[in-house]
């Protein structure tokens, strides 16, 4: 288990986060500048704490106690792999002696050194690129070498910090899954940072949502895309619909209500009547109804109309205005169909369902 607990301050800033991590891919998400990249260096000893602990398997690699640093071990003896986002390669090496370089004066012998390279140029899909400089390889190909290379001094914990947001969308496709396998076979802790909230989505065991220096919400991801904690959690993974309401009614089920609509939702928390709270319903879980009987009184629907469409590939999303006659003011995200595709200012009915009304003391 790797935990951790930091306290850094940066001129203004300040950074103050605890996590524990067992060999699980946890990726920290958030705003520009509120310290993801400074909780991978002071982890990886390029930067030292203020105070708080680094500990890797019970190894100390930072220990400040009482006001005294016990421990802080240097970079070279924390078995990191550390991957950046501009791949960082020797241009004047190989890929093959990039990836080698990880080992450079340790007592491997050179055919130890060939058949650990040749492992990892399968392994990354590099095969045949060995003799190739990183200017003859593209951005995916020199990632994959960097990845090659924090693998080789075979790494207790990896560090990536942005390291596909240079690539296009298909080539991180596939780096997502070769990350996702190596980690099956390395089975070590990966801390990954990113602005990508697919990179969430599809990488993430454990999520740390960091605002401001803090961790706003940490647990498995389901958990912060679903059940986000606070309203900033809710914007930053884009739950998109997010609407201040009162508590009306608390019973098996709860009414919600505020002075444009009615709402009536679940939940096993309990809340008193009259408390203000928020709601967040995400758009893919709000259905479109196609066929419209306006008179029918069903509960949680709703008829809009729609202001404006934006394809994303499969999916559509719809932006409706349901209370306000000149903007939108709900998103739903719809599969796209060519047959049957959605009209500007068409009436559309739509129905949120309970179970996906999340709600936010
Ligand atoms: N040496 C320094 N002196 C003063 N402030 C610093 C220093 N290094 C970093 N900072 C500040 O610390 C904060 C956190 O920076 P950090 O790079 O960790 O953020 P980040 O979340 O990784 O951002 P981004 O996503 O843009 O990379 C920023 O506000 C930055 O300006």
């Amino acid at each position: 288990m790797l935990e951790v607990d930091l306290y850094k301050r940066l001129g203004e800033f300040v950074l103050d986060v605890e996590f524990y991590l067992d060999n699980e891919i946890l990726v920290l998400f958030g705003p520009s500048g509120c310290g993801k990249s400074t909780t991978l260096e002071l982890i990886a000893g390029l930067k030292t704490p203020d105070r708080g602990k680094v500990i890797n398997q019970g190894i100390n690699f930072f220990l400040k106690e009482d006001g005294k640093v016990k421990e802080n071990l240097p970079i070279n003896q924390r078995r990191i792999g550390y991957v950046f986002q501009d791949y960082s390669l020797f241009p004047h090496l190989t890929a093959f002696e990039n990836i080698a370089y990880g080992i450079h004066g340790s007592d491997f012998t050179k055919k130890e050194i060939q058949k650990k390279v040749d492992e990892l140029l399968t392994e990354l899909r590099l095969k045949g690129l060995a003799n190739h400089y990183p200017d003859e390889l593209s951005g995916g190909q020199q990632q994959r070498v960097a990845i090659a290379r924090a693998l080789i001094v075979e790494p207790d914990i990896l560090l990536l910090d942005e390291p596909f947001s240079a690539l296009d969308t298909l080539v991180r496709e596939k780096l997502r899954q070769d990350l996702l396998r190596i980690h099956g076979e390395f089975g070590i802790p990966v801390i990954y940072v990113t602005h990508n909230l697919t990179d969430v989505f599809e990488l993430a065991d454990q999520v740390a949502i960091y605002n401001e220096g803090k961790i706003e919400q940490f647990g498995a991801k389901e958990e912060v895309f679903y059940r986000p904690r606070t309203r900033n959690v809710a914007r930053f993974v884009e739950s998109k619909n997010i609407f201040d309401v009162v508590v009306e009614e608390c019973k098996s089920e709860i009414k919600l209500r505020n002075d444009k609509f009615n709402l009536i939702a679940v939940s096993n928390q309990n809340f008193n009547s009259g408390e203000e709270v928020v709601v967040v319903i995400r758009p893919e879980f709000i259905d479109v109804l196609t066929d419209i009987d306006e008179n029918v009184n069903q509960r949680n629907f709703y008829l809009g109309v729609l202001k404006k469409t934006l394809s994303k590939g499969a999916i559509t999303r719809l932006f409706i205005s349901i209370f306000s006659e000149e903007d939108y003011d709900l998103i739903v995200d719809t599969p796209t169909d060519f047959t049957n595709e959605h009209r500007l200012g068409a009436k559309i009915g739509v129905r949120l369902t309970a179970d996906y009304i999340h709600i936010i003391k």
